[in-house]
């Protein structure tokens, strides 16, 4: 799903108008209701007292025609019309008419007094601004906002968190509960600046024109099961452990041996048919014991690697975990990468040992694959004061060195040179050790199952974020464990390929 700005989403709305012969309310009816849906399957309990806040302009309107719903289905609805300006648009103005001719209780807050008591309320519904903020939240609107986010209730905000900046940073904003967001994915919902304004989103389908929104080119989109699932290959009947791939996992040092078990069995559990683990000396029998399943090979020093050789063929190569930066390490990750063909995924240690060593980074092959948490990014292209600005340097650097960097956090990034794909699978439960090892494993086993890098980076932060999303009901978010992203790996691929209605 293509992720698109306000300039384009207007341009697509605008365009559905057009090619479908409807009129604009229609549309706005349509929004209305999707999110109708989603609001009455989250809170079906109708005597719970609704405040909805509707702006002057088209995210007002869809406030205003949700107003109607809810109160035509037995909702207690009030509804607080906030006029930051005197220019309303058409189609608000025009449900404005229709909740009068409702009855519906409303009442307009031009000034501080007028806002109402927020405590007698146990949802508000926040449709003061959409897609067309277009510059900082002042005056009244700004002042409701803050009692908005000051009365602790829930709030959940119609397309997107009102004062939200669609492309720039924001600073002031609705501290939605909820996000209901209208077909098309908005970039500034992803970011984690913006944590305190967006939380839970979702995205409800409204009927916007296909071909209106392919017309509109965007280098930024969502990862997404149905994209996964196309690009999985079949399981052959005869397939057998020599046509699967063979992954080899390097890292480790002593103390930090379970690093290297973990993406090894990660990466025998996303299906490819040997994992060969190069450690230390004293990395063998605790892999051979935690992990039979892998061969080992072992470096000739036993507290840390000093030297990469081995006589097998990996398909592909994931280096770095638990490898520690001691000075001949990084000599032999130097050497290693100087002569390496096979596709390669970088991480932790063999990330820090890049940035201590930065003319080392135009030895890599192009399309390799760098999973680096936001520290680890920091220490590759320096610091940034905002997400937008994290992401141009990301882009550049993707570019510069040809490499396919996957930014970790609670919405991965999967940064190419020419794209952006933000991961949606996962929750907090990932927060926890060894799970950015496990994510080094899973793209290793795919890319050593002739996954493209790109494929292999996307479908393994999809996997692995999703197997936190289907046990949650089962393992609670506190006391999931890295192990569990690998228990749970078959359960990711049956979602994957479960067949939807
Ligand atoms: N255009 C359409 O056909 C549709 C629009 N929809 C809704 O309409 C929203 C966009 O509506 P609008 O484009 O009317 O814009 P908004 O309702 O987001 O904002 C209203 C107007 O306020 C003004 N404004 C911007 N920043 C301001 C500020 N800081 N202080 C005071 N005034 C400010 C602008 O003139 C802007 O157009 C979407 O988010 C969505 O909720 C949906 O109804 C679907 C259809
Ligand atoms: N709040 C969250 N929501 C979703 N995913 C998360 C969250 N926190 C962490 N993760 C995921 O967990 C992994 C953590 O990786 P990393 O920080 O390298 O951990 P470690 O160093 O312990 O292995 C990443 O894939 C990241 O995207
Ligand atoms: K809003």
């Amino acid at each position: 799903m293509k992720i698109l700005t306000s300039e384009q989403i207007r341009r697509v709305d605008a365009e559905t108008i057009k090619r479908e012969g409807i009129p604009s309310l229609e549309l706005m009816k349509r929004a209305a209701k999707a999110f109708y849906d989603r609001f009455t399957e989250r809170f079906p309990d109708k005597n719970s007292p609704v405040l909805i806040f509707a702006g002057v302009g088209n995210n007002g309107g869809d406030g205003l025609v949700v107003a109607r719903l809810l109160n035509k289905s037995g909702y207690n609805v009030k509804v607080c019309i906030v006029e930051y300006s005197d220019h309303y648009t058409e189609d608000c103005a025009h449900n404005v008419r229709r909740i009068k001719a409702e009855n519906i209780s409303y009442m307009k807050v031009r000034e501080e007094k007028e806002i109402p008591e927020l405590s007698g309320y146990d949802l508000l519904i926040d449709g003061i601004f959409g897609t067309g903020l277009s510059r900082e939240v002042s005056g009244i609107a700004a002042t409701v906002i803050q009692r908005i986010n000051e009365s602790g209730k829930p709030v959940i905000s119609i397309d997107v968190p009102s004062g939200l900046f669609l492309d720039r940073p924001t600073s002031f904003a609705v501290h939605a509960t909820e996000t209901i967001t209208f077909e098309i994915p908005k970039l500034a919902l992803y970011l984690p600046d913006n944590q305190a304004y967006t939380d839970k989103v979702t995205i409800v389908p409204i009927g916007l024109n296909k071909e209106a929104i392919a017309q509109e080119a965007s280098n930024m989109s969502l990862v997404e099961r149905c994209n996964i699932r196309a690009l999985l290959k079949p399981l052959h009947k005869f397939a057998h452990k020599g046509t699967q791939g063979h992954g080899l996992l390097i890292g480790g040092s002593l103390g930090k041996i379970g690093s290297v078990c973990l993406a090894s069995r990660a990466a025998l559990r996303s299906g490819c048919g040997l994992v060969t683990a190069f450690v230390p000396g004293c990395g063998t029998s605790v892999l051979q014991t935690a992990f039979p399943e892998a061969m080992v090979i072992e470096d000739r020093n036993g507290t840390h690697i000093t030297s990469i050789g081995y006589t097998i063929r990996p398909d592909a190569v994931g280096i770095g975990v638990g490898m520690g930066l001691l000075p001949e390490t990084q000599e032999a990750f130097y050497r290693f990468i100087q002569q390496n063909r096979a596709p390669m995924v970088i991480d932790a240690d063999g990330l820090n040992i890049l940035s201590k060593n930065r003319e080392w980074l135009s030895l890599l092959p192009p399309d390799t694959i760098l999973t680096p948490h936001p520290k680890e990014l920091s220490r590759l292209i320096g610091e940034w004061r905002e997400d937008y600005e994290k992401i141009e340097k990301t882009i550049a650097f993707a570019k510069k060195y040809r490499l396919i960097v996957v930014l970790k956090g609670a919405y991965t990034l999967i940064v190419t040179p020419e794209h952006l794909y933000v991961n949606r699978t996962g929750t907090p439960a990932l927060a926890t050790a060894g799970s950015g090892d496990v994510l080094t494993g899973i793209i290793t086993g795919l890319l050593a199952q002739g996954y493209s890098p790109l494929e292999a980076a996307q479908s393994g932060v999809f996997l692995h974020g999703l197997t936190a999303d289907l046990t949650a009901a089962e393992i609670h978010p506190r006391s999931f464990i890295a192990s569990d992203i690998i228990d749970n790996l078959g359960r990711a691929y049956f979602e994957i390929e479960k067949r939807i209605r």
